[in-house]
């Protein structure tokens, strides 16, 4: 129970909502409990009546008494109706609270998380999947709801029902109450037990249920492997046998789904048949009168639900706390990079880095190991190196995706710690390794760093990033959609948009992150060379594999296992005959010219 106290603030916020769900299950609850007592004296006045109506036939007043008899019973008759009525108008008008106020802290749940997790740094994405992500955004949060919702309305009727209902029923008789009420808790254990059972089945069926998107997602996002791996029979076998593992459970919770009612059934009637026997030698014993029967088969009805409710609101309640564990433990998790002192500033775009060392934390790779270099506004740094020497770290350390473990990053003169993240990272213009699109159009795309669309702005971009000329020729131009990750684009295209993206923004430092790769030289020099007037006066960074991407950089360094193990310009780094100059040898050796 205890985590669930993290959303009293909420339903503080909604006390209003609350409060008045609770008034309506109250005035609901009356409407429940009066027919019940008119039926009783409904009964007992037509028992009576009959009584009455033999003497006063034989006495020739057969007719009046008749229809007096007649009007009495219509009239208890359209009260019970009344009640009946104005019962379901408050039920609806509980919903109408209660249920709403549950579906505002739903959203505004959902909008807390969302918020947090992108505060959150990279790190944490690394350790946590995105479908766990989803998981306590979307299914955790569905089942606080259900706690919120219907277990508290639930929860609030049984607690104004019941004792309502047992004062009625012992001030009516209390030995009848005792017995018809006997098998009620074994009703609300049952409910429990089997409602607990049918929980963890269906969660194992989610369970298989996601598992079987993710095969099939995986299987036809990947269908250009799949077919040229002619893997088809294989992935037909593996995807009847996990379809099979889904057929199986939900058959499993079938069965216990078709226990649940006949289990309600069973032991209400066995309340009734009780009621009536006891309640029968009663009458028989002229204790009570019939209508007393009556009036306690309806209160065991009456009681049925809540009594069912309370195996079933404990159940809820208890999933709900398990999710709301599971919620509080990502919303405890602090956002490691605070700055200290939010500064907000123009940046001119003068980068120092001194000794810097990075340990990845989560998994102790050692990525960079004491790195010094300087580059002043307007430069251009290059930096080339192997696979997993340490490249796209610097990339993250400088937009402070990551802390430094020793060592410091200075933008102008200031520790990176010192600005506002926010606002150092929007004026970094950053083109990523793995180019990621969204499935929108070009133009919101290129767009997506600017607080307003300036198509303008977004031509210039592209013309820049050298793929004006593709988009244009598209059918729908700039309007074109990308498919989930923009299938309908070349690898060399996405690139490029992904380069336009950055650009657009107009940022003092541009980080290229292996971003060439998959366009040829002589594209890669026309991007290089039209970057070279856009950022003049701002500052960038180009990583690569190629020497051809580096080479007309002011600065070069050459990474390997985390450390420089060379630096200079072009022609200093060709004379030095080292591992700059082997490279360069081997990739135009290998067909790739790479003068501009
Ligand atoms: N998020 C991470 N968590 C743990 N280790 C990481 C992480 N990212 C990278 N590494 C490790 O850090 C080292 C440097 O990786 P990095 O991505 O910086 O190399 P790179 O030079 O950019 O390589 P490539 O050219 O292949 O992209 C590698 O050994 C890699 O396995």
């Amino acid at each position: 129970m205890k985590p669930l106290w993290r959303l009293n603030k909420y339903l503080y916020k909604y006390k209003g909502l609350l409060l008045l769900g609770i008034g309506f299950t109250v005035i609901s609850n009356v409407f429940v409990i009066i027919p019940a007592q008119l039926v009783r004296i409904a009964i007992d006045y037509v028992v009576e009546s009959f009584a009455l109506y033999r003497p006063l036939m034989n006495g020739g007043l057969g007719e009046a008494a008749r229809d007096n008899f007649l009007q009495y019973v219509l009239v208890f008759g359209l009260l019970i109706l009344a009640m009946a009525l104005l019962r379901g108008f408050f039920l609806f008008l509980i919903r109408q609270t209660i249920i709403i106020m549950s579906r505002r802290i739903e959203y505004d749940m959902k909008n807390e998380l969302f918020d947090h997790y992108q505060n959150l740094p990279l790190s944490f994405y690394r350790k946590n999947s995105t479908g766990d992500l989803m998981a306590r955004i979307s299914e955790d949060v569905s089942r606080v709801r259900m706690y919120l919702g219907p277990a508290i309305m639930y929860g609030i009727n049984l607690l104004v029902l019941f004792p309502l209902v047992i004062f009625y029923m012992v001030s009516v008789n209390p030995e009848l109450t005792l017995y018809s009420l006997l098998p009620l808790p074994v009703l609300s254990l049952s409910i429990y037990f089997v409602n607990n059972l049918i929980n963890e089945r269906s969660e194992k069926i989610q369970r298989s249920l996601s598992g079987l998107s993710t095969y099939v997602q995986e299987a036809f996002s990947g269908i250009r492997v799949l077919k040229a791996f002619v893997r088809e029979e294989d992935s037909s076998r593996a995807f009847a046998e996990a379809s099979e593992e889904y057929k199986e459970k939900s058959i499993s919770l079938t069965k216990v789904n078709a226990l649940f009612f006949p289990l309600i059934m069973a032991l209400v009637g066995i309340s009734t048949i009780i009621t009536v026997y006891i309640g029968g030698l009663q009458v028989i014993e002229g204790q009570i009168g019939y209508g007393v029967i009556a009036e306690f088969i309806l209160y065991v009805n009456i009681l049925t639900w809540p009594v069912t409710s309370l195996g079933w609101v404990t159940s809820i309640v208890q999933r709900a706390a398990a999710s709301q564990t599971r919620i509080n433990e990502f919303l405890d998790v602090k956002n490691e990079m605070i700055s200290t002192e939010k500064i907000k500033t123009e940046l001119e775009g003068n980068i120092e880095v001194k000794d810097l060392t990075f340990v990845y934390p989560d998994s102790g790779i050692k990525a960079l190991d004491s790195i010094s270099f300087q580059i002043k506004s307007g430069q251009t740094l290059g930096i080339i190196g192997t696979t997993g020497s340490g490249k796209s770290t610097i990339a993250n350390l400088l937009m402070r995706m990551y802390d430094p473990s020793s060592g410091v990053i200075k933008i102008d003169g200031r520790e990176l710690p010192r600005y506002e993240v926010a606002g150092l990272r929007r004026q970094i213009g950053f083109v990523p390794q793995d180019v990621f699109l969204f499935s929108d159009t070009i133009a919101n795309n290129i767009a997506f760093g600017l607080d307003q669309a300036d198509p303008e702005l977004i031509e210039k971009a592209a013309k820049d990033a050298d793929v004006y000329q593709n988009i244009v020729d598209f059918p729908k131009g700039f309007e074109t959609l990308l498919g989930e990750r923009g299938i309908t684009l070349s690898g060399g295209q996405k690139q490029r948009v992904s380069i336009a993206r950055a650009i657009a923004k107009e940022p003092k430092i541009l980080i290229l992150d292996d971003c060439l790769s998959a366009v040829d030289t002589k594209t890669e020099n026309a991007i290089l060379s039209a970057l070279k007037s856009i950022m003049k006066d701002r500052t960038s960074v180009i990583i690569s594999h190629r020497v051809s991407s580096a080479k007309l950089a002011d600065h070069i360094i050459v990474l390997h296992d985390g450390k420089i193990i060379e630096r200079g310009n072009h022609d200093f780094l060709m004379e030095q005959k080292g591992v700059y100059a082997e490279l360069y040898e081997k990739q135009t050796q290998a067909g790739e010219p790479v003068d501009s």
